[in-house]
């Protein structure tokens, strides 16, 4: 067996999202020949991978169809998480990817999305960050059970910064550590979004590959304010299967998509899809309605990033300071871990396809 047989037959091997082979794409890396056995690492735009499998599969069987059936073949993979920023003097210099997880009416979980996503991409296997942009009502202190707790700071030049805290793996801010939890829920107008750009460029992001922002519910200045001063590469649209949230969600849509904003968006997930008795676990009981966010995203063709179940561990855990990712619950965590797969890949894809988003300026 030689090199060039062996890139020949994986040349035949698909990446499925960009639309080209993995030889084409430069994803295969160390190939090593000794004998009959072949070594090589397969380089994927993301750790999170949902397809990994399935290009090792046939990665083994082009090999051993098209060069030899005694090739004994080993495939590793590895991850260089995709990124178009470019901007690498601006805010948030050494995150890769920022992810705004937004929903049109409150209540709806993305505080849960939020923080249950940035720990399924971390187990994945990629660097996190969480960040809790809800001045109006931050959830992640008491998510994560740090309520109280006084972040550090460290010196760089003249300027003091924040350094976030650290938790099941994830790097982690929440506004409601920094400020006054009770004064924040009157601020409005300038106060708010002052608030906000300041906890943006004041806390000292290390190099992460996603930095997850839990922001705050609804559309308002709060928002033009975060894509004024962080380029997001895309958001995250949560919504229930209820009406009155999904005619919200669509408001949400149409706002990024506004011809100056124009904030590219990664995709749709369904929280509370069904409801799921812990004694009862394969029942589904479709109370908010059935699949409104599947054919929400099918209208506006959007990705459809999954469903998230109602059950009653995920409350129970976010009360507690422990969330779902955290728990036994293999089920509630198999979806999660799908959603946040999907969610990568969404983002992988947009980032061959799109360049990198500008911070919006708001034209008055
Ligand atoms: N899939 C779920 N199953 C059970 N409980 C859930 C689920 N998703 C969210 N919850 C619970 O619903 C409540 C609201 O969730 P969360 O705070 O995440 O919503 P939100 O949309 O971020 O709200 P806000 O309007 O404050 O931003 C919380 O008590 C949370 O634990």
């Amino acid at each position: 067996m030689t090199q060039e047989q062996v890139l020949a037959a994986l040349s035949n091997v698909q990446e499925p999202d960009l639309g080209s082979d993995i030889v084409s794409l430069n994803m295969v890396k160390d190939l090593e020949i000794e004998g009959d056995s072949v070594k090589f690492t397969i380089v994927l735009t993301t750790p999170a991978c949902p397809m990994k499998d399935m290009m090792k599969n046939a990665s083994v069987n082009a090999i051993q169809l098209l060069v030899s059936k005694e090739a004994k073949v080993t495939v590793n993979f590895t991850a260089n998480t995709s990124s178009v920023r470019k901007d690498s003097g601006a805010v948030l210099p050494r995150v890769k990817n920022i992810i705004a997880v937004v929903s049109g009416k409150g209540g709806v979980g993305k505080s849960t999305v939020a923080a249950n996503l940035a720990l399924a991409l971390s187990k994945g296997g990629a660097s996190v960050g969480l960040m809790d942009a809800d001045i109006y009502g931050p959830s992640v202190p008491i998510m994560f059970g740090v309520r109280g707790e006084r972040p550090k700071m460290i010196q760089q030049g003249e300027k003091g910064l924040i350094l976030p805290l650290e938790r099941y793996g994830i790097k982690l801010m929440s506004i409601g550590l920094l400020v006054d939890e009770k004064n924040a829920v009157v601020w409005r107008g300038p106060m708010a979004s002052s608030a906000i750009r300041q906890f943006v460029t004041d806390v000292y992001w290390d190099e992460l590959d996603y930095l997850v922002i839990d922001m705050p519910p609804g559309t308002g200045d709060i928002h033009l304010t975060l894509m004024q001063t962080v380029p997001v590469t895309g958001v995250v649209v949560v919504t229930t299967p209820q009406e009155v949230a999904l005619a919200d969600a669509k408001k949400g849509i149409a706002m990024f998509g506004q011809a100056q904003i124009k904030v590219p968006i990664i995709g749709i997930v369904e929280n509370m899809s069904y409801f799921t008795p812990e004694e009862l676990p394969d029942n589904k009981y479709y109370i908010f309605g059935k699949e409104g966010g599947k054919r929400l995203a099918e209208e506006y063709d959007i990705p459809f990033l999954g469903q998230i179940p109602l059950v009653q561990g995920i409350r129970e855990g976010g009360d507690k300071g422990i969330p779902v990712m955290e728990s036994d619950d293999a089920i509630t965590k198999a979806a999660f871990e799908h959603f946040a797969g999907v969610t990568a890949r969404s983002i992988a894809m947009r980032n061959a396809n799109l360049g990198a988003t500008r911070v919006i300026e708001v034209v008055a």
